[in-house]
This record gives C-alpha cells, structure tokens and sequence, in this order.
C-alpha cells in the first residue's frame, strides 16, 4: 500500500494540473475513473450504511469516498464522488438507483414532462455538493493530489432523462431527435447553460479542473454527432473559459471512434480522454501540441494484473511520453478488481525509469 499524497508546502506543485494545462510530465500523473467504487473495501462499508443519493449528497460522506482512493494510494488526482445524474434530479426528476438495474428515472416523453424541469433550483438543490468540494479543496491544498470536478455532457444525460436510465439501443432519445428536433433542442440547450453554471459553481467552490462524461457519444451517426456531442461541449468549454481562463476542460467522448479527433479540435477541451478502443497514435497527429491526452488502458487488464497489465501500461506511457499525458484507463475500473492490482499499477507507473 502506497503512502497518502505526500504534504508539499507550494500549492502550485500539483503535477496533474501542470499537465492537464499542457505541460509533459515524466512518468506522468496517474488517477482512475470510479476510482472510489465497489472494489474498495472502505468504500462497502459505507455504501452498507447509507444509499447511493445519500452519499452524494451528504458532504461527510462525499469528502471521505473521494478520498479513500488518494489514502490508500496516493492518486495525483481526487475526483468529486457525486454522479453526472446529480443534475437531472436537481433539475427536478426523481432519481434513484436499484440494485443490479443502475439508476431509474421517470422518462421524459411529453411536452409537459419537459416544462416541468426548473433550472432556478439547480444551485440550491447542489449545494451539499459544493460544500464536499469546499472541504476536500482545504484538505487537498497542501498536498500534490488535484482536485477535479465533472458532470455528465448533454448528450449522455439526454440519453438517462428520455430513456429513464439506461438502455440498449437508446430508441426513445433517438427517436425524440428525430421526430420533435425542436423540443430536444430546446432541453441541449437547458442542459448546455446548467451545466456550465454547475462546473463554474464546482470551479468557485475549489475544483482545480473539470471533466465532461459523453459516455454515450459513440452511439451517434456523424452528423448528429457534431450537432449533440461537439456543438454542446464547445459551448460549456467557452462559458467556462470566459469565466474562468486557467482552468482545464476534460472531454470524455466515450466510443468516438474516428469522430475523436474532429472533437478535440473543434470542442478546444484541454485535454481528450480517450476510451478503451482508441489508439492514441491516431489520434496525436490531429491534437494541437499543448492539448493532452487521457486513458487509456483497458479495466480488464486492471482486473488481471500482473505482467500483462504492467507491460500494457509501460507501453502506453512511452508512447506518450514528451507530451501532455494523464494517465488514466479507457473506462472505469470494474467492481471486481483486486485492490493489489490497482497498487501494482500505480507502482508500476511511479516507478518508471529514465
Ligand atoms: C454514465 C455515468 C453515470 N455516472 C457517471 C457516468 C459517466 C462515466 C461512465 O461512463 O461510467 C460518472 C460517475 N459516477 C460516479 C463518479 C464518481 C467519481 C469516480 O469516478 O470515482 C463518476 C465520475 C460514482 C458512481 N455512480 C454509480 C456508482 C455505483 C453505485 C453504488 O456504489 O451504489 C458510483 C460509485 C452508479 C451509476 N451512475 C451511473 C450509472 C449508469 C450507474 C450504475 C452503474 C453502476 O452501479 O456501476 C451514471
């Protein structure tokens, strides 16, 4: 087991954050999507405690889950534990989540359902949220670890609003585009300017940086792609930066396939997290030289471990070595990973050598 993040007197020595503003870090900074889960036993403990909304929403709760993945081993990074549906209930949808179904929410069909939607109380139903941040920046600031925030991107949280959580071929979001384009722009554009007002509440209350979930962006034909995916996150980027200049953008175009790039070039995130099936090497030359990149070893070589594991992350690193790189995996760590294998990649990526 890995020290906790070492204390650092100059704040600014934040390694993460250096390299999601562009800078080439050796070996590079390390955190993990649903890093505090279910493969953590400190983290069962709690979820036999309370359920999934009552731990997000209670900032005790919030502060010591985002943590335990940073006390154990030591992450470069600390990502909020919250849920990108946060912003779907807050906006008034009723929320919960089922054991083996995931989450459940009653399904946007008719005008009304859209109408009933209040982005006025967004701030006010969010902030138990902004007060875990508030706490985890104070404790975070005089360490090396980066706090980051993140929300779901419109198209994803689309997908769980019309559909009523997930879905296999997402026919009821597809078929809202399609036959009523109007009342499903009209809910994009809710969702672009609330969830930039709720980043820049995150960023405000202490988040160092932000990440857009698009986890289903990889479903969309092209055209609409660029429409619900592109289009949408290039407007948070922008509400963003005019508010807040320095800080990183993170977009996760999950199974962007040859779209990735088109993304990272006309989005402008900071940095493109790249899912499990895409090689980094296609995707460099299309990235401007200061943009970074994210991923994107497979969870299930996590789940493994070992040699495979080591090697395939050994690799990945020198491949992206001399430029803006996070290391991460290409989607979130399995709920059955042994929590030795999480500790032998971590090493594993601390330990390269010149
Ligand atoms: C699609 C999506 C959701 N939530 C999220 C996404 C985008 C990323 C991705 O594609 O996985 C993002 C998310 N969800 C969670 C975080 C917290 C931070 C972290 O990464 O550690 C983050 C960043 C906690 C969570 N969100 C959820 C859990 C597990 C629930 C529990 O512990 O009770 C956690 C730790 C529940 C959740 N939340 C969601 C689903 C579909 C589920 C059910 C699936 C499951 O149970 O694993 C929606």
């Amino acid at each position: 087991m890995k020290a906790p993040s070492p204390p650092c007197a100059d704040p600014a020595n934040k390694k993460l954050l250096a390299t999601l503003q562009g800078k080439a870090h050796w070996p590079p900074p390390l955190w993990l999507m649903r890093q505090a889960g279910r493969y953590l036993p400190e983290f069962k403990a709690i979820r036999a405690k309370a359920d999934f909304m009552t731990r997000c929403l209670t900032p005790d709760m919030a502060v010591e889950l985002t943590l335990q993945p940073i006390k154990r081993y030591g992450m470069d990074g600390a990502i909020l534990f919250s849920d990108i549906l946060i912003l779907p209930w807050a906006l008034g949808q009723d929320l919960h989540f089922e054991e083996g179904r995931g989450p459940v929410l009653p399904p946007l069909r008719h005008e009304e359902d859209f109408r009933a939607l209040d982005p006025a109380r967004v701030a006010e139903r969010t902030a138990p949220v902004r007060e875990a941040i508030t706490r985890l920046a104070r404790e975070l600031a005089t360490t090396t670890t980066t706090l980051l925030g993140f929300a779901g991107a419109p198209f994803t949280v689309s997908c769980y609003m019309i559909e009523g959580g997930g879905s296999r071929d997402f026919a009821a979001v597809r078929r809202m585009m399609i036959k009523r384009p109007d009342l499903y722009a009209q809910l994009i554009e809710m969702l672009i300017n609330a969830t930039a007002d709720m980043l820049s509440e995150q960023i405000n209350a202490g988040a160092q940086a932000v990440m857009l979930f698009d986890s289903w962006a990889g479903i969309l034909p092209p055209n609409d792609f660029r429409r619900w995916v592109i289009e949408p996150t290039r407007r948070i980027r922008a509400l963003l930066k005019q508010r807040h200049p320095t800080v990183p953008v993170i977009g996760f175009p999950r199974l962007g396939g040859v779209m990735t790039g088109e993304y990272a070039q006309n989005t402008g995130v900071d940095t493109v997290s790249l899912d499990t099936s895409t090689d980094p090497l296609k995707i460099l030359p299309l990235l401007s030289p200061h943009q970074g990149v994210q991923g994107n070893l497979d969870p299930q070589l996590l789940l493994n471990g070992g040699a495979p594991m080591v090697k395939a992350a050994q690799a990945l690193a020198e491949t992206l070595r001399g430029r803006s790189h996070v290391f991460n995996l290409g989607h979130g760590v399995s709920q059955f990973t042994p929590v030795e294998h999480v500790a032998e990649l971590v090493e594993a990526v601390r330990s390269l050598s010149a």
